[in-house]
């Protein structure tokens, strides 16, 4: 009897939370303030690191910027202060467990507080076909992409957890929920990021944290860079073109403040995360060689290796 009484229970919340989330794309819910909130942002030199930076200031946030390169990440604190906003910068190597814990130490004596809202934004791509790929290369991708999410979270989930207070924010790709051809390493870190968040995801709600939410975001091409050349089919390129990096931190970062535990970026890349799901690996293999993701990549590859400098490898 009970068994029964809890499962109508479960179909009416799965019902009701199906019609919630379809009204939410019409009405958007209310957004959270964070003026005052300490916001750490990973890779905040980089294209979509500093343009968080620049919209939680906005917010009235205060940022603490980690990047592995000092220059570009000054520019980012430069910006901010511009802004009338406070930022405050360290050099962090997110491949190194130890400089996380070190830094997190550090910022935490500067600063005397603790992070609220942790954006965990870096991410590197080797840009090299698998057998091409130096090993090194391949490790550097799954420390960065992957493992510095476990020191981050561990650096900063105990104080949020004790303040029943926090955002992790994880910055994905649609390339953690389907993949294509030549970016093993990113896909597999990418889809590590996607199982990491879910569980973490899992494991506050179970425990019922209700005050830490938690955030997947997953971005489909964005123009900063990080993938020049990469390129589907012109036709279908009109209907699902690069993001501009703006749009891209806009769209993440309303559905940070209304609380929105998923978002890929343009809606439009739930379909092929359903068809994945859904349909037989032949007709999705079919479907890519229409519409050319198949070989996106390959133009992207042939950028990196003209990247490639006195003799060292480039680094993407
Ligand atoms: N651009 C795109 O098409 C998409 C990007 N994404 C994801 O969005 C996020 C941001 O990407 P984007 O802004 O384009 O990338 P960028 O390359 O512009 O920025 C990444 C930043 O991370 C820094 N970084 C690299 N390695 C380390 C390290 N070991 N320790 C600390 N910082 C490091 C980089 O420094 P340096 O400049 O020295 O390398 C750079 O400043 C990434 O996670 C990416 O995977 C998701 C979907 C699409
Ligand atoms: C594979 C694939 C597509 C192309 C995806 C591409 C080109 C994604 C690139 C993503 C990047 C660069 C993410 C970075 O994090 C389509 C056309 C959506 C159709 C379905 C299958």
């Amino acid at each position: 009897m009970i068994f029964l009484m809890d499962l109508q229970m479960m179909l009416l919340d799965v019902i009701y939370f199906i019609l919630r989330n379809s009204l939410r794309v019409i009405l958007r819910p209310r957004t959270k303030p964070i003026d005052g909130e300490l916001v750490l942002i990973t890779g905040s030199g980089g294209g979509l690191g500093r343009l968080f930076a620049l919209e939680f200031t906005k917010h009235g946030a205060e940022v603490v910027l980690w990047d592995i390169n000092s220059n570009s990440n000054e520019q980012t604190a430069k910006l901010v202060h511009e802004m009338g906003g406070k930022a405050y910068t360290y050099a962090v190597d997110l491949t190194s467990r130890e400089d996380v814990y070190r830094n997190a130490e550090l910022m935490r004596k500067d600063l005397g507080r603790d992070v609220t809202i942790l954006v965990n934004n870096a991410g590197v791509v080797a840009g090299k076909r698998i057998l091409d790929c130096p090993d090194e290369l391949i490790e550097r991708t799954m420390k960065v992409n992957c493992h510095a999410l476990f020191w981050t979270v561990k650096a900063f989930l105990p104080q949020m957890k004790a303040q029943n207070h926090g955002h992790i924010v994880t910055i994905a790709s649609v390339l953690g929920l389907f993949s294509t051809a030549c970016v093993e390493d990113y896909c597999a870190s990418k889809f590590a990021a996607v199982g990491f968040h879910e569980s973490l995801a899992h494991e506050l709600l179970s425990e019922e944290v209700e005050g830490v939410k938690t955030i997947l975001v997953c971005p489909y091409i964005v123009d900063t860079g990080m993938f020049e050349g990469c390129k589907i089919r012109e036709e279908v390129e009109l209907l699902l073109p690069p993001l501009e990096p703006q749009y891209c931190v806009e769209q993440a970062m309303n559905a940070i403040l209304v609380n929105q535990p998923l978002v890929c970026i343009p809606r439009l890349t739930y379909l092929p995360v359903l068809f994945r799901a859904l349909l037989p690996w032949e007709s999705n293999v079919t479907a890519y060689r229409f519409m050319g993701s198949d070989k996106c990549m390959y133009p992207f590859i042939e950028t990196t290796k003209k990247q490639v400098t006195n003799g060292s490898v480039a680094v993407a």
